[in-house]
């Protein structure tokens, strides 16, 4: 093999003198204190501030999870993106930031597992360290799971995004919310109708957003699987990674027999969520990239099962 000549003739500067060619200065005179004890505290500084402040926190900090899933792959390493924050009273300057990624890192040590027994313990544990009243955390995830083709039974891997908030607070306990994004096949009825043939299709997002009952339990029911397969059983037909040639014949007629609008799908899909206990309240959204147009059709709907209820 024959060694690469490297040209190495250039007589470099040191780092430390290269530094200073590139304007680095020494440093000032230090007239600081330098040990923590003798150091200002502004955030734990007291006097009448104006206001309360609702949440104050940190947003968009990445860190390395484990999720649990009922579909394969059950045990997943993903990257999770947190923000963490508690309300502060009108008499404190600030919040303790480190206080945050010091109990991240924490739980990072005991092997953080996301679910939400976990999280539950994890804000009611932050809202001591930060000695609020309240807490809370949020983390978004990539969520996968194993596809198989209809006719084919090949498998590849498919994606939803995933989102678990957790609020806690000593008075009224606690509130959780989930949130997952499907991606589905949509084919428009419109399109079927007036057409001699074909009909336009695009790729639809489905989003849920679901405040859970308080006896929710997480080990009977993986709230992914269940709010995948509400946004992918009513859809016109769902997204594969791996189709041959007979998965893709099924998948385009299955669409063809049952088109969907962006309205069809959040209706439909907030009749499955109406169905399950464990939801008290909802929120669905559809958004389709139409592709017949370059904007995209939207719909929305909510529904609170408590409130619907006590109208009755
Ligand atoms: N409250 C507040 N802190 C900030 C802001 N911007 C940066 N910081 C953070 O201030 C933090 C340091 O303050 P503290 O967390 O109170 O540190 P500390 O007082 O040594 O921590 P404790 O020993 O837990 O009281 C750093 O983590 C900075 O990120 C801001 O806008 N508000």
């Amino acid at each position: 093999m024959n060694k690469t000549e490297l040209n190495k003739n250039k007589q470099l500067p040191s780092k430390k003198e290269r530094h200073k060619l590139f304007g680095s200065v020494d440093p000032g005179p230090r007239t600081k204190p330098e040990e923590k004890d003798k150091m200002a505290d502004l955030q734990n500084f007291r006097e009448d501030f104006l206001f309360n402040i609702d949440m104050v926190g940190i947003s968009n900090v990445k860190h390395p999870i484990q999720i649990p899933s009922q579909l394969a792959p059950q045990i997943q390493t993903t990257i999770g993106t947190f923000s963490f924050g508690s309300s502060i009273a009108q008499g404190s300057k600030g919040t303790n930031m480190s206080r945050f990624t010091e109990q991240l890192d924490k739980y990072h040590n005991e092997g953080f597992a996301i679910d939400i027994e976990t999280l539950k313990k994890f804000t009611k544990e932050l809202a001591g360290r930060l000695k609020q009243g309240d807490s809370e955390v949020e983390v978004s995830f990539p969520w996968f799971f194993e596809r198989k083709g209809p006719f084919s039974d090949l498998t590849g891997m498919n994606h939803a995004d995933a989102t678990i908030k957790v609020l806690y607070d000593q008075a009224t306990g606690y509130d959780i919310t989930v949130e997952l994004t499907g991606k589905i096949t949509t084919l428009c009825p419109c399109s079927k109708e007036i057409s001699e043939y074909s009909a336009h299709n695009q790729r639809g997002n489905v989003t849920m957003s679901v405040k859970l009952t308080e006896d929710f339990d997480e080990q009977q029911v993986d709230w992914k699987a269940v709010l995948l397969d509400a946004a992918e059983s009513n859809a016109s037909a769902r997204i594969h990674p791996v189709l041959k040639r007979p998965d893709e014949k099924m998948v385009t007629e299955q669409a063809y027999e049952n088109p969907r609008f962006v309205e069809d799908i959040v209706r439909l899909v907030a009749a499955d969520l109406y169905e399950y206990d464990f939801v008290e309240a909802f929120e669905v959204s559809c958004r389709n990239e139409e592709s017949i147009h370059l904007h995209d059709a939207v719909a929305t709907l909510s529904y609170d099962k408590k409130r619907e209820d006590s109208a009755e």
